[in-house]
């Protein structure tokens, strides 16, 4: 009886709170605050049927055309979503109200499978803060020098390969920023294609990427969900997903770490991140609390572990891709490898390869101190300010235009927003859902007229010089833009211009001649040159 009461009685109780909530927004409405504009939803479902399972980017660039509005908004049951489309809403929400639109949402599904660990799933709060600002300090422009000779080192080796096999270009572009990180992080050497921690990596980011959206996945809608036997259909099938990725965080967090602890105690460590941590910290586990830090503001090695984790998933998958994307652009535009290889020609000679002091203010590398916590520092000068006319502004505006023309993270990750705000007159509720359309900003025509072609001309400015335009929306905005962009930027820039100084990329033939779609690399002879 008193159970049926209790029921009675909490079932009245939600009544009345999902009534008062209604009537709430009802008077903000009639205070002409309404919600973006966006598709008309349905009862309890929203506009669950109206978003498009691939391209979604294109689909919210399109609404903002339907609705005549850069914002736009849909409902999914228990969340409200606004997409940013234009470069002035993303800076005025992301980057002038970053103190409440620098959450990440909370999706069930995220929290089921063990993502929070990862610096780009965690929540606006102080462990998040920690980790960030580490991974800023070891991959800040000053730092990320430091990485040159290692950089330089794997272009080389990456040359010589694809001048053995001019058929594998993709898969040695990948092999050259797939190893990064793990070099970086762990001082381990890698083959990507065979290399286990690699292919766990990629299929995490890959689990991750297909549910982290409300409507990827039931349990993110319906969270009770994942308190229902395993039997019910539907149920075992996200359980043992969620089962499987909390498997591979486990490995990818603690294995490799371990491996390196191993390594120092054996006096068999090489340079890494992890080891350098390990030597400072001489295996002391000082004065924990809840928070990432010790009171000397260093991380304690937990955080640690997710920080380097964070690194092999965030930094591997990305810079692959955008190499491989580069790889494939510079193969549809011939006339684009004539400019660029003609501007090596005239700025590098042919005596050498192409190197950092040759490349035309990318903003990158405004101060130069030596970083504390790297590896194999550059001890060269660079020559960074010398003459512009006399760098490769032309492989620049190259470089720029592959992160703008195919957007890698065309929606970014989302953000949310952790108190009610009003933006123009409508309203963007607490625990909204923020999605900066990259893709939408970086092919608006009027910034970028003919979007959909490849011109790395349009970054340059009449008298040759290169513009103001780093499209920096590439790597998404405000307090969580991208902390690797510098190490990204000179990972891909090398990449770039090493192959265009060395290879034409064409298709390649099949056996009886006839040109496919793939890759080919062709080395420039002097004659080519010429
Ligand atoms: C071409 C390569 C890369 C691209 C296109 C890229 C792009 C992005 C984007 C769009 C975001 C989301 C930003 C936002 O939420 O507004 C992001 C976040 C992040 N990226 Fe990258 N990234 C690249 C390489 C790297 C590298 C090399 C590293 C590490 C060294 C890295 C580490 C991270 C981390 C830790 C976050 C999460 C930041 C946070 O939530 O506070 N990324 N990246």
């Amino acid at each position: 009886m008193m159970d049926y009461m209790g029921t009675t009685i909490t079932a009245l109780l939600l009544a009345s709170i999902t009534l008062l909530a209604r009537v709430y927004s009802l008077w903000r409405n009639a205070q002409g605050l309404r919600h973006p504009p966006g598709p008309p939803g349905h009862f309890i479902i929203g506009n669950a049927l109206d978003i498009p399972r691939e391209k979604r980017h294109i689909a919210f660039a399109r609404w903002a055309k339907q609705y005549k509005s850069d914002i736009v908004y849909f409902r999914l049951p228990g969340f409200h979503t606004v997409v940013l489309n234009s470069l002035t809403a993303a800076r005025d929400l992301f980057e002038r109200k970053g103190d409440i639109y620098s959450d990440r949402p909370y999706l069930e599904m995220v929290t089921l499978m063990g993502h929070e660990f990862g610096v780009p799933l965690m929540h606006y709060n102080d462990v998040w803060r920690a980790s960030r600002s580490t991974i800023l300090h070891l991959f800040r422009p000053s730092a990320v020098a430091a990485y040159r000779p290692l950089l330089r080192s794997r272009v080389t080796t990456m040359l010589k390969a694809i001048l053995d096999h001019p058929d594998s270009v993709v898969d040695e572009v990948r092999q050259y920023a797939g190893s990064l990180p793990m070099k970086i992080a762990y001082g381990r050497d890698v083959d990507v294609k065979t290399d286990h921690y690699v292919h766990i990596a990629e299929e995490t980011v890959a689990m991750g990427a297909s549910v982290f959206f409300p409507g990827a996945i039931m349990v993110n809608l319906f969270p009770f969900v994942k308190y229902f036997p395993r039997w019910l259909p539907g149920i075992h099938g996200f359980k043992t997903f969620a089962e499987r990725s909390n498997q591979l965080c486990e490995e990818l967090i603690n294995h490799l770490f371990d491996g390196v602890k191993k390594d120092v105690v054996n006096g068999m460590d090489g340079p890494s991140l992890s080891a350098n941590f390990i030597h400072r910290t001489n295996f002391e586990q000082s004065e924990f609390d809840s928070r990432a830090e010790n009171s000397q503001g260093r991380l304690h090695e937990t955080a640690f572990k997710n920080v380097m984790a964070t690194i092999h998933l965030a930094a591997g998958d990305t810079t692959m891709t955008s190499l491989t994307v580069a790889v494939l652009s510079l193969l549809l535009h011939p006339h684009v490898q004539a400019r660029a290889q003609a501007e090596i020609d005239a700025v590098v000679g042919r005596d050498r390869l192409p190197d950092f002091g040759d490349r035309a203010s990318p903003g990158d590398h405004a101060q130069d101190h030596c970083p504390s916590h790297s590896i194999d520092q550059e001890s060269e000068p660079n020559n960074y300010g010398k003459n512009d006319s006399l760098k490769l502004v032309y492989v620049e505006a190259i470089y720029r235009e592959l992160l703008r023309w195919i957007v890698v993270l065309p929606l970014g990750i989302p953000h949310a927003v952790t108190k009610d705000d009003i933006y123009n007159g409508m309203i963007i509720k607490k625990g909204t859902i923020v999605v900066g359309n990259s893709w939408a900003i970086l092919h608006d025509p009027d910034r970028y007229p003919e979007p959909e072609e490849f011109k790395p001309e349009r970054f340059i400015t009449e008298d040759g010089k290169l513009n103001d335009d780093d499209v920096l929306p590439a790597f998404g905005f405000g307090r969580r833009s991208c902390p690797g962009r510098h190490l990204a930027s000179q990972t891909l820039w090398l990449a770039v211009v090493s192959l265009l100084s060395v290879f034409d990329v064409v298709k390649a033939k099949d056996e009886s001649g006839n040109e496919i779609d793939s890759p080919k690399a062709i080395c420039l002879s002097s004659e080519d040159y010429g």
